[in-house]
């Protein structure tokens, strides 16, 4: 029904703005729609082209009506600042280019990350290659030390949200409930996050901080070289008893170096975590990227090189 709802407001929408084209203002019918690219809880990401140029994009639609009856307007504002926030400052991150509305809906005009979500190569594959697993968490880790840079934790970063450009490079998305930390402050106060990806002071104090992130990135370089969880429990309670208690075990095979470095991201205390220091602190992103594991990572073209052969791993 809400399905229905949505595609019959968003029809209505087209047909609004393009009534509206007199103005020149940027509108819906500037674009042709394509596909739907994925739902979120509160939008419907859709393939878009850009009429005049050309160009494709990906267009993040939000029913007005549907935000406002559950509340979320300010949530989408406060996402739509993160993304401006970011801008276009780093290529693994999604740029936000434009925003427009109309009566029934607001549009944002995004990066389209043509290759899709890194979950589904992941699971298709079964996991990824050690070259595949270093590139990209080489990548996550050079947006990640941008995004805190900015003092924007995401603070829900999974597989799912890792999104692949035409290039097989990551671009990282969905900040539905990333987190501007407000005049220096170093932690946020809001349950967030998907269970298998949540730190340990999510659940023990309702806390996230950018190590946080570090955390679920953990969790990501395990779940790529593994294709499995590092933490599942058979309910969400037992999962999270597990994380509490650090209570995870490696494959055989899995990779010493990866291993090391995993046990320095899964800390219990999160100033403690590799990354999570400043700058002048054994735990600095420099420290990070220091790290063995990524010893054969050249971190001043990691943009520019090829990505390598997306191919299975263990
Ligand atoms: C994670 C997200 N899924 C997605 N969000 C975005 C995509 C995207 C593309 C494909 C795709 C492309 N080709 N094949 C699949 C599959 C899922 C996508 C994109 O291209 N550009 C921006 C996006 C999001 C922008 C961000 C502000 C929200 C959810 C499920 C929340 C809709």
């Amino acid at each position: 029904q809400q399905t229905k709802e949505r595609s019959k407001s968003r029809k209505r929408s087209r047909e609004a703005s393009r009534a509206r084209s007199a103005n020149g203002r940027l509108g819906a019918q500037e674009f042709t729609f394509g596909d739907t690219l994925g739902e979120g809880s509160y939008s419907t990401v859709m393939r878009a082209r850009y009429i005049r140029t050309g160009q494709e994009y990906a267009i993040k639609i939000l029913d007005k009506n549907h935000l406002i009856r559950k509340d979320k307007m300010l949530v989408a504002l406060a996402e739509k600042n993160v993304l401006v926030k970011l801008g276009a400052g780093h290529p693994g991150i999604i740029h936000l280019h434009w925003t427009f509305q109309d009566e029934w809906s607001l549009f944002f005009v995004l990066d389209l990350a043509s290759n899709g979500e890194m979950q589904s190569r992941i699971s298709r594959l079964g996991s990824l290659s050690l070259t595949s697993s270093r590139y990209y968490a080489a990548q996550i880790v050079d947006a990640l030390e941008y995004m805190h840079g900015k003092d924007v934790i995401h603070r829900d970063l999974k597989p799912e949200n890792l999104l692949l450009d035409d290039q097989f490079r990551i671009k990282i998305t969905d900040f539905g409930t990333g987190k501007i930390l407000e005049n220096g402050a170093d932690r946020a106060k809001t349950f967030v996050g998907t269970a298998q990806y949540v730190a340990p002071e999510l659940l023990e104090s309702n806390e996230t901080s950018k190590s946080s992130d570090l955390w679920a990135f953990g969790c990501i370089i395990y779940q790529m070289i593994s294709g499995r969880f590092a933490f599942q429990g058979l309910s969400e309670y037992l999962t999270w008893q597990k994380i509490k208690s650090l209570d995870y075990t490696f494959p055989d095979g899995f990779d010493e170096d990866a291993k090391d470095l995993i046990r320095r991201l899964f800390v219990h205390d999160p100033t403690q975590r590799l990354g999570a220091g400043g700058p002048d602190s054994a735990h600095s992103y420099a420290a990070l990227r220091a790290h063995p594991f990524f010893a054969s990572v050249s971190w001043e073209t990691l943009w520019t090189d090829p990505a390598p052969l997306l191919e299975a791993g263990l």
